[in-house]
């Protein structure tokens, strides 16, 4: 009985490590080609050209938050924020993360900013034309 016992635990343990090694089993060098260097000055070169690569991709973003909001407005909604959507764009990007060996919970943590600031400023913006709009029917 007490073997029985033994072994269902150890299968059950073999078969738990197996289960959690399962988000580990992408590995980043295998999904991500990058070149090799052999001193720090080559890996921060590249480092400071992919931080500016973020950096447009950014700006990119925003300039279609902005535009967002803008449709938004014409369709006379007045608050940014869509809980809905921002949970979703959060959670894709965490799962393709995973899928390209990011560590867990990494891509979650930076896009629930990039979210919540895109978001912020997108109010910011629709407030702005919103209260020109008003003041030019005014005239
Ligand atoms: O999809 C929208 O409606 C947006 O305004 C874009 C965005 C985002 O940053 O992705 C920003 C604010 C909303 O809360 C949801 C998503």
């Amino acid at each position: 009985m007490k073997k029985q016992i033994r072994f269902i635990l150890t299968s059950v343990s073999i078969l738990l490590s197996m289960f959690c090694g399962l988000e580990n089993s992408y590995s980043l060098e295998e999904n991500v080609k990058i070149e090799e260097c052999s001193d720090l000055n080559c890996v921060r070169s590249h480092i400071d050209e992919i931080n500016k690569g973020i950096v447009l991709l950014l700006a990119k973003r925003m300039q279609y938050v902005v535009q967002a909001g803008e449709i938004k407005l014409k369709n006379n909604i007045v608050t940014a924020y869509d809980k809905k959507r921002a949970e979703l764009v959060v959670n894709n990007a965490e799962e393709f993360a995973k899928e390209k060996g990011l560590p867990s919970g990494f891509t979650k943590e930076i896009f629930q900013v990039i979210v919540d600031k895109s978001r912020d400023f997108e109010q910011i913006k629709m407030d702005k034309k919103s209260n020109l709009d008003k003041i030019k029917t005014k005239k």
